[in-house]
């Protein structure tokens, strides 16, 4: 996502920049800033700000935990010698219960030290997550609303709240694990060679075979045949999720699965690749590996038998063996968890990564001096902008003005740039080219706070909360009483919609509540923004899913978000998909492939013969077939 910035949108090096800053909490992140650098653990543990010596610290104690565990191995160990020792006359060894007594000590030891190293892991990664959602959710609050456009919310909640949970998962309980193995796999080493070397490396034999084995799976070929699988599995995963999105799709037009080609392939592909990593790549080491890990003893026996008849204390021997023999049980446990390890190290960096994407976006940033608007104007001077991964530019050398109290329409064939113009006024994108002026002052110069203040925007893509009516209106200003709320629910004709909710203006929105129709949502977006009543309304008029009834009321609310509630004139520059609304604006631009290609008024463009006046006989055609047609069922 670093590449971002080549945008023309983030082309302002200067104004937009990636956060590298402040953690909200405590703490700064300065490590995890720096996006890719360094470990994916210590990247991970950047967000934990100071919290994150106690991770070291719980690593540390859940290490002596596994040490200390050993403890009751070698009680049994120093039990099983002294009886050897007095066999058959077990009485005489008196130091069993003593030993039983250390036993007990050691096991209790270890489970306290495990216990209080998981609780410093686990404070640590509560607030490593916490650090890690509240900054990402800082950083978006500053991103240019047009990445909301390219990264769906859901997705963007699903890395943040994803890798929040993965990272309380790593950090509280497999960081801390894998410092336990790392030191099982050192003590036991150590031990081995502690009584008897050779019965020692008996034991290593199979530690070593397994060692191999998992190199074998983990490195070189092996190590590209998993980026390929896991690549695979991404790939099936989503194209899977398109799937599932566009099944309405598949059943209206009744096609089957084969018709979702690009999943049936990931599918067949991932199924190519997990036979081969299931048959090729793992059956034979994971079986030699397991094989020889789990029957790690019979490895003793022959060495045992071999050096017996050399060894001239024979009870000291047989000791070391059952020392040997027991604590061989240990082996797989700790292989086991060495195997994890790298998984474990495998999902940091992919959380982490994430979270880095997310950081990534480009803010927008307020100047060192803000300058203040002179007026309500809108001027496009030399505007180009084009979309990241497009070739065309959306808009190219866009130029018009709209005083301030006026109305003024763009209008043009689809794709003409209309609503990417009208996006760069409260900056969802900053202009690659040109400048975007209001009240005199390029936007990219203005406080982002004031910018937000002076201008209401009705987009398409406005989206409702999953709270009441009410609210969801009052989030245009969350200072104002009900009344008010409801004068502007009034004034965007927006009576019938709530009459006929079970709970009035206090429904909840979504799922459990109100379920509105387009025309209905829109007027409750041009409510919100009747609320807000700032001096300038940008709107994108899509009434193209409302019917006639929902139009005029549409229409109906648009002028009165027009006049203000003090009845003077807003400045607003609106997005015209259907003809009949532009007739009464101050002016009209026609935008025709990034273009203006006429600019005037209704009568103007007309007499001009030109796109409009095309279009417009279009529109008139239109309208004389539908009447025709209505009067033909009406007979
Ligand atoms: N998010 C995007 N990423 C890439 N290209 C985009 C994006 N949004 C729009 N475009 C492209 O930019 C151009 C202008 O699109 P825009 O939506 O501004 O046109 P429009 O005039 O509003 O069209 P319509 O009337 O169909 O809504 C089109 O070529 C479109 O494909």
């Amino acid at each position: 996502m670093a590449d971002k910035d080549c945008s023309p949108g983030a082309s302002g090096a200067a104004r937009v920049h990636s956060t590298s800053g402040s953690v909200p909490g405590d703490g700064r992140a300065g490590g995890a800033a720096g996006a890719g650098s360094g470990s994916a653990v210590g990247r991970l543990l950047a967000f934990a700000g100071p919290r994150r010596a106690l991770t070291y610290l719980g690593c540390a104690l859940s290490a002596a935990s596994m040490l200390v565990s050993f403890g009751p191995y070698v009680c049994i160990w120093f039990a099983a010698r002294d009886l050897i020792a007095v066999a058959p006359d077990w009485a005489a060894a008196t130091g069993i219960a003593a030993y039983g007594w250390w036993a007990l000590g050691f096991a209790v030891g270890s489970i306290a030290l495990y216990f209080v190293g998981l609780m410093c892991t686990h404070l640590a990664a509560f607030r490593c997550a916490s650090n890690m959602r509240k900054r990402a959710i800082g950083h978006l609050m500053h991103t240019g609303l047009g990445y909301f456009d390219m990264h769906a919310s859901g997705a963007l909640r699903r890395v943040v709240d994803g890798c929040a949970l993965e990272t309380e998962g790593l950090l509280a309980h497999k960081l801390p694990d894998t410092a336990g193995s790392v030191a099982m796999i050192l003590g036991m080493l150590a031990l081995f060679f502690v009584f008897d070397w050779r019965l020692g490396v008996a034991c290593l034999v199979p530690v070593a075979v397994s060692l191999v084995c998992m190199f074998y799976m983990m490195g070189g070929r092996g190590m590209d045949f998993m980026t390929r699988y896991m690549g695979s599995l991404v790939k099936m995963n989503k194209t899977g999720t398109e799937y599932v999105r566009g099944i309405p799709v598949v059943k209206v037009f009744q096609q089957t699965v084969y018709s979702f080609r690009a999943f049936h392939d990931a599918i067949e592909e991932f199924t190519r690749l997990a036979q081969d990593y299931a048959v090729k790549w793992c059956r034979t080491p994971q079986s030699l590996s397991l094989t020889v890990i789990s029957a790690a003893a019979a490895f003793l026996v022959p060495v045992a038998v071999m050096l017996a008849p050399g060894e001239h204390d024979l009870a000291h021997f047989a000791a070391n063996f059952a020392f040997y023999a027991i604590f061989s049980a240990v082996i797989p446990t700790a292989m086991t968890r060495v195997m994890f390890m790298s998984e474990a190290f495998q999902s940091a960096a992919d959380a982490v990564g994430r979270v880095e994407e997310v950081l990534a976006a480009p803010v927008i940033e307020a100047p060192a001096a803000p300058q203040v608007p002179s007026d309500n104007s809108i001027r496009f001077e030399g505007v180009g902008f084009t979309y990241e991964g497009a070739e065309a530019p959306a808009l190219d050398r866009v130029s018009f003005e709209v005083p301030a109290g006026a109305t003024v329409a763009l209008v043009g064939p689809s794709g003409g740039g209309k609503t990417t113009a009208a996006s760069l006024v409260p900056r969802f994108w900053d202009v690659g080219a040109g400048r975007v002026l209001v009240g005199g002052v390029d936007v990219r110069d203005m406080d982002p706070a004031d910018l937000m203040g002076r201008v209401a925007f009705v987009f398409q893509a406005n989206r409702l909360f999953s709270q009441s009516i009410l609210e969801n209106v009052r989030a245009a200003r969350p200072d104002a009483t009900r009344g008010e709320v409801m004068a502007a629910l009034e004034a965007a004709q927006c009576a019938d919609i709530i009459e006929k909710l079970p709970d009035g203006v206090d429904t909840a929105y979504g799922a459990a509540g109100a379920h509105l129709s387009g025309g209905e949502v829109q007027r409750l977006m041009l409510a919100r923004a009747i609320l807000k009543d700032a001096p300038i309304v940008v709107l994108d008029e899509a009434t193209a899913f409302a019917d006639p009834e929902n139009e005029a009321k549409i229409q109906a609310a648009f002028g009165r978000l027009a006049r203000g509630r003090d009845g003077a004139p807003r400045t607003v520059l609106m997005v015209a998909h259907r003809l009949s609304t532009v007739r009464n604006a101050d002016k009209i631009v026609v935008l025709d492939g990034g273009r203006v290609a006429e600019q005037g008024t209704h009568e103007e463009l007309l007499a001009a013969g030109g796109l409009y006046a095309r279009m417009w006989a279009d529109y008139e055609q239109a309208v004389s077939w539908r009447i025709q047609s209505a009067e033909g069922s009406a007979r």
